[in-house]
């Protein structure tokens, strides 16, 4: 698991290290300039001779690179500073000077930007070390210009960054952030300005929300944490699990489970217009290993889901997750005029079971999935074992229905801050698809970014519904008693929907179905690395006596 805390709280976590004497910033440095050494040498065969440019700010970011800096001048890499402001940090610079580093005082020139940016772009790699974790708002002044000027530079040179094989002209630097990309909101990942776009970012202490938020999560690059030390308290701002998270929780059945331990999905999705939906949805569920699913819609929907799984089952029973509304056309109109084919009928009983309106009637709560035509379906006081899975468009509607003044524009560019307007709203666990999937829910926040961009393409959301129902039912007892362990679980279905999607077809476009289909041996591939526990060591036979 990755895990961000805010700027103030790593801020906080410094202050007794700095109070005790500390050297974080010799620290942190050193660890940047070893990944400097370590990316040079992979991509360009040697470090000697490189030509390293640091952007350096007023503040401490800045002295974390020009401290990179004299490391990497007495590794005997070619180093110069470009200085935005005459405040920069007086010990990197004295350190950066001692090195043999050079100093271009860009704020003392501000007209040569152009001109330093065109060569900026050509050296072999740039520490972007303009702002961190002190930001206030957006770029602004010099270090604005600098880094717009830079950015079209950058884009006009194509090569594969330190690529020994292009002609040096055409090569792009490679682009080190320090702690964050310069100008990122370090909380929420938002991009309000100009930003050079990282192909690593060296993080310290931990990693900050904004490299796992989109949209400035895709400006991160291969984000690597250092170790500086600092403690820091959960629970952390936001989460991105890793394989082996989901792995270890997957519930693997014994020889004990059978399909009702294993878990029951109900599936309330499609229409006769849209019987595609009902077909993709119960397929995710089944390819996810649930115990049993049972399609709820229209004799006809049925038999053409029966037709494709004939694992499907069409006859009401217990059920242990509810997937309502997937191909479900929304409003009350389409239910007036009949469009529904009462699928919005079946959907609000659905969610009466798992909210667990029926008491013992239908066993208690349940958690149940929310998507497209299902979202209309939701009441305010749902319960966060409720995960409603709308993308950017459908949380604007949800949103709006609620009296918020939000365009999807917004959402798009604040996902976290939406996603959990709407799970407070509404109380439900909210997963906001998209490239990043953000997950909101009681008290835990998630950001998931493990599918290809392939995967935007219809019908990859009804499978990932039916994949969620399938996991959750899996886990019903638990994320109803639990309640953020919803937004854990939904976060975990993101993860096998990316990774699945990926191996449907390395490099390449991929329809839904087969992201389905890719599941089994995806949750095959994750639980193979899953370390036997309390193994039993084999029995020693005691020794003989003398
Ligand atoms: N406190 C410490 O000892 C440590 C700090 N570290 C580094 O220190 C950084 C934080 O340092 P600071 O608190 O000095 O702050 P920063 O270096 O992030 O930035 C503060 C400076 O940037 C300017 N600035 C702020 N917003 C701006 C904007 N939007 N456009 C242009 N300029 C802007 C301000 O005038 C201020 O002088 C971390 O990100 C990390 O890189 C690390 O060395 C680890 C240890
Ligand atoms: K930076």
């Amino acid at each position: 698991m990755i895990s961000a805390w805010s700027a103030a709280d790593v801020r906080a976590a410094e202050e007794p290290l700095l109070a005790e004497g500390v050297p974080l910033m010799e620290r942190a440095s050193f660890a940047l300039a070893t990944q400097v050494v370590r990316d040079v040498a992979a991509r360009r065969g040697t470090v000697r001779g490189a030509r390293v440019v640091l952007l350096v700010g007023a503040g401490n970011n800045g002295g974390d690179a020009l401290h990179a800096g004299a490391v990497l001048a007495r590794r005997g890499l070619g180093v110069t500073a470009v200085l935005v402001d005459e405040r920069a940090h007086p010990g990197g610079l004295t350190a950066l000077r001692r090195a043999g580093g050079r100093v271009v005082e860009l704020f003392a020139a501000p007209g040569r930007v152009g001109a330093v940016a065109g060569d900026v772009a050509r050296s072999d790699v740039v520490l972007d070390g303009l702002v961190g974790l002190g930001a206030r708002g957006p770029l602004r002044g010099l270090a604005a210009d600098l880094v717009a000027a830079l950015v079209g530079a950058l884009e006009t040179a194509q090569a594969p960054a330190l690529d020994e094989a292009a002609p040096r002209a055409t090569r792009r630097a490679w682009v080190v952030a320090v702690d964050v990309p310069s100008g990122i909101g370090v909380d929420d990942g938002a991009v309000a300005g100009p930003v050079l776009a990282a192909d690593r970012t060296v993080t310290f202490g931990a990693a900050k929300p904004g490299l796992l938020l989109p949209p400035a999560a895709g400006l991160a690059g291969e984000v690597a944490v250092v170790d500086i030390g600092l403690h820091l308290d959960d629970p952390p701002a936001v989460r991105r699990l890793e394989p082996d998270d989901v792995a270890r929780s997957w519930p693997v059945p014994g020889a004990a489970d059978h399909k009702y331990t294993r878990g029951v999905v109900g599936v309330v999705a499609g229409t006769a217009t849209y019987p595609g939906a009902a077909v993709l949805t119960t397929t995710g569920a089944v390819c996810a290993g649930a115990g049993m699913v049972r399609y709820r819609g229209s004799v006809e929907v049925g038999r053409v889901v029966v037709g494709a799984r004939p694992e499907v089952v069409t006859v009401p029973g217990r059920v242990q997750a509810w997937v309502v509304g997937p191909g479900v056309p929304g409003g009350p109109e389409a239910e007036d005029e009949g469009q529904d084919d009462g699928q919005h009928e079946r959907g609000r009983a659905g969610l009466v079971a798992a909210s667990g309106g029926l008491g013992g009637l239908a066993g208690g709560p349940v958690p149940a999935v929310v998507d497209a035509g299902g979202l209309g379906l939701l009441d305010d006081d749902s319960p966060p074992w409720f995960v409603v899975t709308p993308h950017a468009g459908e949380l604007t509607a949800l949103l709006r229905s609620r009296g918020e003044d939000v365009r999807r524009a917004d959402v798009e560019a604040e996902p976290l801050r939406w996603a959990r307007r709407a799970h407070d709203l509404t109380g439900a666990t909210v997963l906001l698809k998209g490239g990043v999937t953000v997950v909101a829910g009681p008290g835990v926040a998630y950001a998931q970014s493990d599918g290809p961009g392939w995967l935007a393409t219809a019908g990859a959301g009804d499978v990932l519904a039916g994949l969620l129902g399938a996991m959750l039912a899996a886990r019903a007892d638990e994320v109803v008693r639990h309640p953020e362990r919803a937004a854990e679980v939904a976060a975990a279905a993101a993860l096998v929907h990316g990774r699945a999607a990926h191996r449907a077809n390395p490099g390449g476009p991929v329809a839904a179905l087969d992201v389905a289909h890719a599941v089994p041996a995806e949750v095959a591939r994750l639980l193979s690395s899953r370390r036997p526990r309390g193994t039993c060591p084999p029995t020693r036979r005691p020794e003989e006596p003398a």
